[in-house]
């Protein structure tokens, strides 16, 4: 069984302050967690105690229902991809994957036969015989993984693995990495700070900053129900738009008034006994352009912006940059003015002086 249990965990480098504090989380067997924040936020520092390369200060890491805190690291049954790919310069392709499973005192018969599967799954056979430095930055990452195959972990631990790569082979090795966690069937948990990695990957991700989490939750759950302003600025791309708001009672139900578009807004109504300053979010996907003027806000085009089948419209309102992304079926004049449609099951509220989410449990 190959669950992780992160217990208490944390992580102080120098006397003054902690890199990791009271971390706990305990991931399902075969689940793909994806571990997500800015730099620095001790991303790779939490990988590295799972894989058995950085001490743990305190708390415990559970590997099925063994601590492994004593273990050394070839001992955990877990295999690291790196960044930088870590290849053995003077080992072809064929030494690189072998090497791990000699140290382990794996038979030849058997060494052979791992490395022929990996390699026809990352379909690197015609590379086995060269040198890491007659390979492509995607090839190699290819091998670094195949290496990592090799040793049949119970866990592949990655760290930012695509990160040094051109976005066009970012995105094919993206998709294979999804593929081999279907074929593996192993844990895996894999570091990055890219939010389509993240979103497209994980069937949960774990929102770090300043080395504590600030969520766990499903793609879904952190996109629709950010639990404060930090989530919603990390996972939004293009970013989320921002507005002022007020909440209002009406006959006994609160609702959200965003400059005079009235919405449902779903808080108990004693919330109105001390009612809070609002900052409204709404994603750029989540509002649409009408002819009908009820329950919209007017906005002049700035410009627009088409990515593939979809354009983003910049727009103006008050002093604000606004942005709505729609499906590109038709053209738009900078100085067009637009009604933009909010809907209440798309609008975020959020206290403006603490940033939290008014409707997140969390
Ligand atoms: N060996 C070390 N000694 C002292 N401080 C360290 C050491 N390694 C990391 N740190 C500090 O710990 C913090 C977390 O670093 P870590 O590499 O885990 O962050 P990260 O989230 O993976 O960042 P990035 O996305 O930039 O790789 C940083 O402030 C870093 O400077």
């Amino acid at each position: 069984m190959s669950s992780i249990s992160l217990r208490s965990l944390s992580k102080q480098y120098t006397n003054e302050k902690h890199t990791l504090e009271n971390i706990s989380l305990d991931i399902k067997d075969k689940e793909f967690l994806v571990l997500l924040g800015p730099s620095g936020c001790g991303k790779s520092t939490l990988l590295r105690m799972i894989a058995g390369i950085e001490d743990i200060t305190q708390g415990e890491v559970y590997i099925g229902d063994v601590c492994v805190n004593e273990l050394e690291p070839k001992d955990r049954e877990v295999a690291m991809v790196f960044q930088n790919y870590a290849l053995y310069p003077h080992m072809t392709v064929y030494e690189n994957m072998a090497y791990g499973l000699k140290i382990k005192k794996v038979k030849k018969i058997e060494r052979e036969k791992r490395i022929q599967a990996a390699a026809d799954i990352l379909q690197i056979n015609p590379l086995l015989k060269r040198l890491p430095s007659q390979l492509s930055g995607g090839q190699k990452q290819r091998v670094a993984i195949g290496r990592a195959i090799v040793k049949e972990p119970k866990v592949f631990l990655m760290d930012e693995p695509l990160s040094n790569l051109d976005a066009k082979l970012r995105n094919e090795m993206r998709i294979e990495i999804k593929k081999l966690h279907e074929r593996l069937d192993s844990t895996f948990i894999y570091v990055t700070h890219d939010q389509v990695e993240a979103v497209t990957l994980g069937d949960r991700i774990a929102i770090m900053a300043e080395g504590r989490f600030r969520q766990i939750g499903t793609p879904m759950e952190i996109i629709e129900s950010p639990v404060d302003m930090f989530v919603a600025n990390f996972i939004s791309s293009p970013p989320i738009n921002y507005l002022d708001a007020a909440l209002v009672e009406r006959d006994g139900r609160v609702y959200v008034d965003i400059d005079g578009v009235l919405l449902e807004a779903n808080l108990p109504v004693e919330m109105m006994e001390h009612p809070p300053q609002i900052v409204a979010g709404i994603r750029p996907e989540h509002c649409s352009i009408t002819e009908d003027s009820t329950d919209a806000l007017s906005m002049n085009v700035l410009f627009t912006e088409i990515i593939g089948t979809d354009v983003l419209l910049h727009l103006s309102y008050k002093e604000l940059h606004f942005i709505v992304k729609k499906s590109f079926d038709q053209t738009y004049a900078k100085g067009q003015r637009l009604n933009v449609a909010l809907t209440s099951k798309h609008v975020i509220l959020f206290d403006q002086h603490t940033q939290r989410n008014l409707r997140s449990p969390q």
